[in-house]
């Protein structure tokens, strides 16, 4: 990667362009996401998926129940196991989503110009003519001259599969639309989209809390992510319940931001989440097109700036079936690597497009591009200077290890760590290298059993640009002596010799407590 001369916002050789790329061994620092439904729930299809670059699977609660998504997550458990690539679990929340239930299936046409009226009665069947949903508070959130938006998950409001409506009439409960575009709607369920409105529904709904406090529970989940959030106190009331729920208490919280109430609170969530995914579907129809751009840079911007994972949606809607992305799209997938973004999160693509696995490995192509020529140095100095004097031990440790490493052209840098948090630090500074997170196990008690604290740091930092995690044997305490910090180095290296990262000669930056100490040591391999 750091062999390579290319760097944006210097000038470029043309021809340099038309070189082949070097293979690397990692398919991307960047992270994806995958959401698993009907196209990817086969072990077969999981375990190309995972060898495609996918390392969080996201399993979406606004359609399916939770036997069919075990049964995908069991499968999801074999093709780890058989592939031996680590995967994370995500459990996607409905929220105040608004949904129309088709059960029949039958495909529903809409003609421009027409009229169609949206009501709460749940007892009718949808039709051309009436689409029950499932609010009833729709009649007092909306007024005419309002504009809502029906379709399917990969909607846009603007292409055959999905209607753009505008309120023409509030008859009692009842809303009365006219319709703006024809379109045929297709598939069992379709998702509304009321256009900067306040929906009054809870941001973690009845049936999202019977899901997380079972399926979640029970499978200990890495994330969550809260669909539709709109304040910080959503955040912290999902945090509250999963903090209740014991087991749950360190699943991180990624807030959906998707709508514009959740835009302007930003600055507020992104102090209580963990992590942010930005969710230009539904975001991306409630701006202006004219918009969209800036939210998503100044969204990264602060997310790389207070260190937390972010993560971008909607890239590469086409390839749900083609085979290959539009060249906006291609576009667009390397300029949110250069934004700043840590992960991309495929929807529609891998849950129900033709091509799941192509998918995957094309965004990972087009992101390990993008790294390459990702000017670091201009990152890494904005980065110093918005974090100002004086740093806090662990940041400028963290700092330091990665101009050291860049300074040696080392091939790796190998961070060990506890809570997880020196390990994101590094990640924040974005070295142009791996870094291989040693997530040493704590021995923890709740005064009923003793347990391994550990598991859910590493498989987190799957979710962040550049951290590979690899979870040391709990034979080696956290209370780190040398003897035991010395096995454990050998242990890293050898799995980072065995994975291609690290060769004979190749220097290596640790980054490691000794004693009360934090020390950046600079190693060079022998044979
Ligand atoms: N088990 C360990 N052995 C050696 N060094 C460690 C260990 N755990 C953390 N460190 C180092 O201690 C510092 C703090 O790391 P952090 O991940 O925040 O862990 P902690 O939970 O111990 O605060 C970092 O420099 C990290 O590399
Ligand atoms: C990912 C998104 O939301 P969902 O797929 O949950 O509707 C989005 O709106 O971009
Ligand atoms: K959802
Ligand atoms: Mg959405």
């Amino acid at each position: 990667m750091h062999s390579n001369h290319l760097l944006l916002e210097e000038p470029i050789r043309m021809a340099s362009i038309l070189e082949p790329s070097k293979a690397s061994f990692f398919p991307a620092m960047t992270k994806i996401v995958g959401t698993l439904g009907p196209k990817s729930r086969s072990v077969e299809v999981i375990a190309s998926c995972l060898n495609a670059g996918m390392s969080v699977a996201r399993f979406d609660f606004s359609w399916g129940n939770t036997e069919y998504h075990q049964e995908t997550l069991e499968n999801l458990k074999a093709a780890v196991k058989s592939t031996k690539k680590l995967c994370a679990v995500m459990l996607d929340t409905v929220g105040p989503e608004l949904q129309v239930a088709n059960k029949t299936g039958n495909p529903i046409s809409l003609l421009g110009d027409g009229l169609v009226v949206l009501t709460p009665d749940r007892g009718q069947e949808p039709s051309s003519k009436l689409l029950p949903i499932n609010f009833d508070g729709l009649s007092k959130a909306v007024k005419k001259g309002d504009t809502i938006f029906v379709g399917q998950y990969l909607f846009t409001g603007s292409e055959t599969t999905s209607v753009w409506l505008e309120v023409s009439e509030v008859k009692g409960e009842d809303v009365v639309c006219s319709v703006k575009n024809s379109a045929t709607l297709a598939g069992s369920l379709f998702t509304l989209h009321a256009s900067q409105i306040h929906i009054d529904l809870p941001t973690l709904s009845a049936q999202d809390k019977e899901v997380i406090s079972s399926w979640g529970l029970q499978n200990k989940i890495d994330f969550l992510s809260l669909s539709y959030t709109r304040h910080a106190e959503d955040v912290r009331q999902a945090r509250e319940f999963l903090n209740k729920l014991g087991d749950l208490s360190q699943t991180q919280i990624f807030a959906k931001i998707e709508n514009m109430e959740g835009l302007t609170h930003f600055d507020e969530i992104l102090q209580e989440a963990d992590g942010i995914i930005l969710s230009r579907g539904n975001l991306g129809i409630d701006l202006p097109p004219e918009k969209v751009f800036l939210f998503q840079k100044a969204a990264l911007y602060k997310c790389n700036m207070a260190g937390k994972p972010a993560v971008v949606t909607r890239v590469v809607d086409s390839m749900t079936d083609n085979l290959r992305p539009t060249r906006a799209e291609a576009t667009d997938v390397a300029n949110a690597v250069l934004d700043g973004s840590d992960a991309i999160l495929l929807g529609a693509e891998t849950l129900r497009g033709l091509y799941p696995v192509d998918t995957i490995s094309t965004v990972g192509r087009i992101c390990a591009e993008a790294e390459k020529v990702f000017n670091q140095d201009l990152y890494f100095k904005k980065t110093v200077k918005y974090v100002g004097e004086p740093m806090t031990h662990l940041e400028s440790i963290a700092s330091s290890a990665v101009r050291a490493a860049i300074k040696v052209k080392a091939s790796v840098i190998i961070c060990f760590t506890s809570s997880g948090r020196a390990a994101r630090l590094i990640a924040k500074y974005r070295p142009t290298m791996p870094v291989l997170s040693v997530v040493v196990p704590r021995l923890k008690t709740n005064q009923l059993k003793w347990s391994f604290t550990g598991a859910f740091e590493a498989r987190q930092s799957l979710l962040v640009r550049g951290l590979y995690p690899m979870l040391a044997d709990p034979r080696h305490p956290a209370e780190s002596t040398s003897a035991t910090n010395e096995s454990v180095l050998k242990v890293a290296l050898d799995h980072g010799k065995a994975s291609g990262v690290v060769k004979s000669h190749d220097r290596v930056v640790v980054c490691q407590k000794v004693g009360d100490a934090s020390v950046v040591k600079i190693i060079e391999l022998e044979d």
